[in-house]
């Protein structure tokens, strides 16, 4: 009988359960930190209403076609619109129209994320510039990517509302194992930088229906601040 040294799945990831414990912040490799519960009740509706207003157009939610096909995921940004595979100011792969604004209160819900999640990690001299929201439909995922077009590295904040997901974070090789399977769920924060900066993850599937309720969301929301690291000009 051999065990597998590195589970695939943490124990908590089941997305269609609720949870009958507190979730501790979990350490999911070095330099990713999962952070349960992070935004509170109201800090939810408020980032949700912010999602509701930036989805609206110009630089709305759109689909995104990558080299592969159109990803399942609606997406926006702010600050720099992210497109396969750069940063522009303009929704150049959509209606062309200026990215909407990256609030500074998002920055500062990132940077105190990060004090948190990574605390022996030096403040970044690259500001919190870009957002990236994702929409999750139901039966919507991500495949497994890298966050690699930024300059900065900085690290990734995400901020999850609505349905629970599997979030798969893997290594820095390639897209295969070794990988952990997290749950997440509306208010959680995740964390990864350092060495982690670089490492596949993805989103193999989502839980429809299994979100708060009073919050509201069909679907899935997630943000991820970044750091581009770019200047204009
Ligand atoms: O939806 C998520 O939790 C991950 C999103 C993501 O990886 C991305 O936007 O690059
Ligand atoms: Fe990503």
């Amino acid at each position: 009988m051999s065990r597998r040294p590195t589970p695939d799945r943490h124990p908590a990831a089941r997305p269609d359960l609720p949870d009958l414990f507190p979730r501790p912040p979990q350490t999911v490799a070095p330099g990713a930190v999962h952070l349960p519960d992070w935004l509170g009740e109201d800090r939810q509706r408020e980032l949700l209403a912010a999602c509701r207003a930036w989805a609206q157009p110009p630089a709305g939610l759109r689909e995104v076609r990558t080299r592969t096909g159109t990803m399942s995921a609606r997406q926006l940004s702010l600050g720099w619109h992210w497109y396969p595979y750069g940063y522009a100011r303009t929704v150049v792969d959509g209606d062309g129209a200026p990215v909407k604004p990256f609030p500074d209160w998002l920055g500062e819900w990132a940077l105190a994320a990060v004090a948190a999640a990574l605390p022996g990690e030096p403040a970044s001299a690259e500001p919190y510039d870009v957002a990236l929201v994702n929409h999750y439909a139901a039966g919507a995922r991500m495949g497994m990517h890298r966050d690699s077009d930024e300059r900065s590295r900085a690290p990734v904040v995400s901020f999850s509302l609505g349905d629970s997901c599997v979030f798969r974070f893997g290594n820095v090789e390639g897209r295969g194992r070794p990988w952990t399977d997290v749950t997440l769920r509306s208010g959680d924060a995740f964390v990864f930088g350092g060495p982690a900066r670089l490492a596949y993850h993805g989103v193999p599937r989502t839980s429809p229906g299994s979100g708060p309720p009073a919050l509201g969301v069909r679907g899935r929301l997630n943000v991820t601040v970044r750091a581009s690291g770019l200047t204009d000009g």
